[in-house]
């Protein structure tokens, strides 16, 4: 498979301080590829070099083996930009704000109308191609961005925390888009701050933190990377009677999930102590009734925390 984006030891500074730190990667055609990071990590600064949008410091990009400073609007028709804020023209109708943009990559003409039309379908705004955006709710904002960033068929669609702050029926509608654009031949980029989002839909995860990649994979890749730690799940017919702070006190043990719905205690331990028997029996002990045991891999939140010493969420 080939490159769609290749970054090469790619560095922004803002006087001393390096806020993108010699960052190389390679993604290939055909990737939902994640980049996870707490704020501040340097995603957005890395997003913005890719789409031209600020200038490079040091280092290379290159989009479809072509650098992009020396191809510059090879590279835009390639990319399309799903910006963190909303960029959207309030006093046009949505029709005419994809119109625009898909006009600024330079589709003109039955062609500029065509695909104008076909956006707007895509996102599920075919029937509001007169409204004014000023009247939509934040999620059909954001449909009506993403619509703007893709009208031109990018091979390489870059989205970033494309879901913050809607309802949750438009954020199943866009992450149910990014796998739609996805298998119809595009790769994606995208960044979270939703652990699951990325666990749903991404292939390949990029963990950035302090401007530099700290570890890269698929998600079994980046889960067996903790090795001194282990997760059970038991599986039980009630939560009745669950203490959680009784099991967290249990030496060796590191956290303990209590999942309601799948009526499953996820209980991480060091790798070397062995507490399977004491967990069990404090569990017996309050009346509970066992109905399964299975080793777990770590959810992603633990490897991300183990490797930057830090939670996604809470910063
Ligand atoms: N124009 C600028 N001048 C100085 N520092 C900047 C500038 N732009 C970004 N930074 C700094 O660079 C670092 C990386 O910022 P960036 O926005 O890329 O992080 P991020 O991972 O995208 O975080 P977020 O999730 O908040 O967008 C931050 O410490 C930020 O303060």
């Amino acid at each position: 498979m080939n490159n769609v984006l290749q970054l090469k030891q790619l560095t922004k500074t803002y006087g001393d301080f390096a806020a993108v730190d010699q960052l190389s990667l390679s993604i290939k055609e055909g990737e939902i590829f994640g980049f996870l990071g707490a704020n501040g990590a340097g995603k957005s600064t890395t997003i913005h070099m890719i789409a031209s949008l600020i200038p490079i410091t040091k280092g290379e990009i290159e989009v479809l083996g072509k650098n992009i400073v020396k191809n510059r609007r090879f590279a835009k028709s390639n990319i399309g930009i799903v910006p963190q804020e909303i960029a959207i023209y309030e006093d046009m109708t949505a029709y005419e704000n994809v119109r625009f943009f898909a006009g600024l990559y330079g589709l003109r003409g039955a062609l500029l109308k065509s695909r104008t039309e076909e956006a707007l379908a895509f996102v599920g705004l075919d029937d509001k191609h007169r409204s004014f955006p000023r009247d939509f709710s934040g999620g059909m904002k954001r449909r009506l961005n993403i619509a703007c960033a893709i009208a031109h068929r990018p091979k390489l669609i870059i989205m970033d925390e494309p879901t913050v702050g809607i309802d949750p029926q438009s954020r199943n509608y866009i992450l149910e888009s990014v796998k739609k654009l996805n298998a119809m031949g595009s790769t994606v980029i995208y960044t979270s701050h939703y652990m699951e989002e990325v666990e749903e839909i991404c292939t390949r995860i990029a963990i950035i933190d302090h401007g530099k990649i700290i570890a890269e994979g698929t998600q079994a890749q980046l889960k067996s990377i903790i090795t001194d730690q282990k997760t059970i799940g038991i599986e039980v017919r009630t939560m009745e009677g669950l203490n959680l702070e009784k099991l967290s006190g249990i030496a060796g043990v590191r956290s303990v999930e209590a999942n309601e719905e799948r009526r499953e205690i996820r209980v991480s331990s060091d790798a070397e102590v062995n507490n399977l028997n004491r967990i069990l029996k404090e569990l017996l002990a309050d009346g509970m009734e066992i109905r399964a045991v299975e080793e777990r891999q770590p959810s992603l939140e633990t490897v991300f925390l183990t490797l930057t010493g830090r939670s996604l969420r809470d910063n």
